[in-house]
């Protein structure tokens, strides 16, 4: 479903993404770990088609995303550390906007259901959103990635800040859409989330991604031990893990 392949990102003389070789299936949630400047925003911005690649190429759906933009775009949902939204317009009101942005009609029951669904108390969905918490914004997000029928859910760290209860909610709908079908790319620092709700956790370091993990096969405590590892090692040092 998503795929890169040598994917590079050079910004003058540094490279900011390294020959990345990656593969997410549907029904998978895949969390890319690493340092703050490991590229990980930078894999999450090029399958979004908002930077071109210096070499290499992410598919989506099989598609080239620089070749194919508006296809792509379609089936893809984004949800950034902060959920851009329109501060005056309620829950459900953003929503209507930006299905019909992405070419979905819904009558405000189905607008309703999308929301409840993703969490949003009932009482909160026709209050403006300005005043909702960062964890309503993220689940106005979900709704609209489920109302959009996406298949592909690329998230950028979209649990910082959330409280451990947010967190834990925003999780299990990532769940509930993998089970769904959805193919979720995230890069988090929430190395217990990881273990929680990834099937697959890849750690970057400095543009490459140095291992990948599979969660099921890996404790909490060890995959933190892992993660450590390989942030103190030399950047070719540390040995691959599988
Ligand atoms: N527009 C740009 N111009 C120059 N360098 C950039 C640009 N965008 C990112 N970089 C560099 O590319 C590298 C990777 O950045 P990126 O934002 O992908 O890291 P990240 O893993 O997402 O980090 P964080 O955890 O802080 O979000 C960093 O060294 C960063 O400084």
């Amino acid at each position: 479903m998503l795929e890169a392949c040598d994917l590079s990102k050079r910004y003058g003389s540094h490279l900011a993404l390294d020959r990345l070789n990656l593969q997410v299936k549907a029904g998978e949630i895949f969390c890319l770990l690493g340092a703050n400047g490991a590229g990980k925003t930078t894999t999450i911005h090029l399958f979004l088609n908002f930077i071109k690649p210096s070499a290499g190429v992410a598919r989506i759906a099989g598609l080239d995303v620089s070749q194919n933009p508006d296809q792509v775009r379609q089936r893809v949902a984004y949800l950034p550390e902060n959920v851009a939204l329109y501060p005056r317009l309620s829950g459900l009101e953003n929503l209507d906007y930006f299905s019909r942005l992405s070419g979905h009609r819904y009558d405000k029951t189905r607008l309703r259901d999308f929301l409840c669904r993703a969490g949003l108390p009932d009482e909160a969905v026709d209050r403006p959103v300005a005043a909702y918490s960062k964890g309503m914004r993220q689940k106005v997000g979900i709704a609209m990635a489920c109302a959009k029928e996406a298949q592909v859910l690329l998230l950028d760290e979209p649990t910082s800040g959330l409280d451990p209860q947010a967190a834990y909610e925003f999780s299990n709908l990532l769940v509930k859409l993998a089970n769904a079908g959805v193919a979720i790319l995230m890069a988090t620092h929430d190395l217990f989330r990881v273990k929680e709700t990834g099937h697959r956790a890849g750690i970057m370091k400095v543009g490459q991604l140095l291992t990948v993990l599979k969660t099921a096969d890996t404790s909490a405590a060890d995959l933190e031990r892992i993660y450590l590892d390989y942030m103190r090692a030399g950047l070719r040092a540390a040995e691959p893990v599988s």
